[in-house]
């Protein structure tokens, strides 16, 4: 399989605190891949950085061997690198249709000022980008919600709308941060099928995530974070073997690595 991403040697820090320190990995295209940790050890700032949203201190995130860190992220989510979008930034006034449509305009020619004032390019895309929602929106089992207003819907639809708009902007590579967090086993037995078929759909997908059975049902390979370093990288039956992981894990009550 060919290498998509590579973090080379990132580092980030806040005054005196490196919250990311010297990490290198390359992910696989197709891939599932997991970054774990436990608490504050960097795992959100290490996903910030490999989505463009912060920049590094040092080191470098290449995407099909093109640097892409220090864009603006919608610049590298052009590309094809984009993290899903967090659920501040959906609409709630609109419906979960209206919400996919928009988040197209991320790739389209008009503006999104276009899409409000109603231009004949923006109502041509309008078009195109109503029949890709609604691909997206049956590809997520979500057609039955697509008339309702994003703010009646409950956390697990929220989370999957928040994916559909990721969808939208035409992803190589998906980012999820946490997408089981407050979910019932019912619901995250759900999502974790469909991030399957993210990958089935020819995704690549990184998951920062704190649900481990999910992590370890789910993920190709683990990299594995503490104190911004990275301790392990591997399968899911590695990670769990590994005296350093369990080490880093021991005390952290909550966060069992699900041996
Ligand atoms: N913008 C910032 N300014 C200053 N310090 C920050 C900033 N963002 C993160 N940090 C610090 O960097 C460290 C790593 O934080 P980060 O959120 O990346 O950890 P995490 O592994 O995602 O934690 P959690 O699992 O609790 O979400 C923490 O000590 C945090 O306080």
């Amino acid at each position: 399989m060919d290498t998509i991403l590579q973090v080379r040697e990132l580092t980030r820090r806040f005054g005196g605190l490196t919250a990311v320190n010297n990490v290198s990995f390359d992910v696989r295209e197709r891939e599932i891949l997991s970054v774990i940790g436990p608490n504050g050890a960097g795992k959100s700032t290490l996903f910030k950085l490999i989505a463009s949203f912060l920049k590094p201190t040092s080191g470098e995130v290449l995407y099909r061997g093109e640097r892409i860190s220090g864009l603006a992220p919608h610049i590298a989510a052009r590309k094809g690198v984009v993290r899903t979008f967090q659920e501040t930034t959906i609409f709630r006034n609109m419906t979960v249709r209206e919400n996919v449509i928009v988040a197209h305009h991320l790739r389209s020619r008009a503006s999104l000022l276009g899409f409000f004032v109603g231009t004949g390019t923006a109502r041509e895309d309008e078009r195109a980008f109503g029949a890709s929602a609604d691909e997206i929106l049956d590809f997520l089992n979500l057609t039955e919600l697509a008339n309702e207003k994003a703010r009646n819907l409950p956390h697990g639809h929220l989370r999957a709308l928040g994916i559909a708009i990721g969808l939208a902007t035409d992803p190589a590579v998906l980012l999820l941060d946490e997408p089981f967090a407050g979910m019932n086993h019912d619901e995250t037995h759900k999502a974790v099928a469909m991030v399957r078929r993210l990958r089935e759909r020819g995704l690549t997908v990184l998951l920062v995530e704190h649900d481990m059975p999910a992590v370890m049902k789910i993920s190709d390979r683990i990299v594995v974070i503490n104190f911004g370093q990275k301790i392990a990288e591997g399968t899911p039956v590695d990670i769990q073997n590994n005296d350093r992981v369990i080490e880093a894990y021991l005390g952290a009550e909550d966060e069992a690595i699900g041996l």
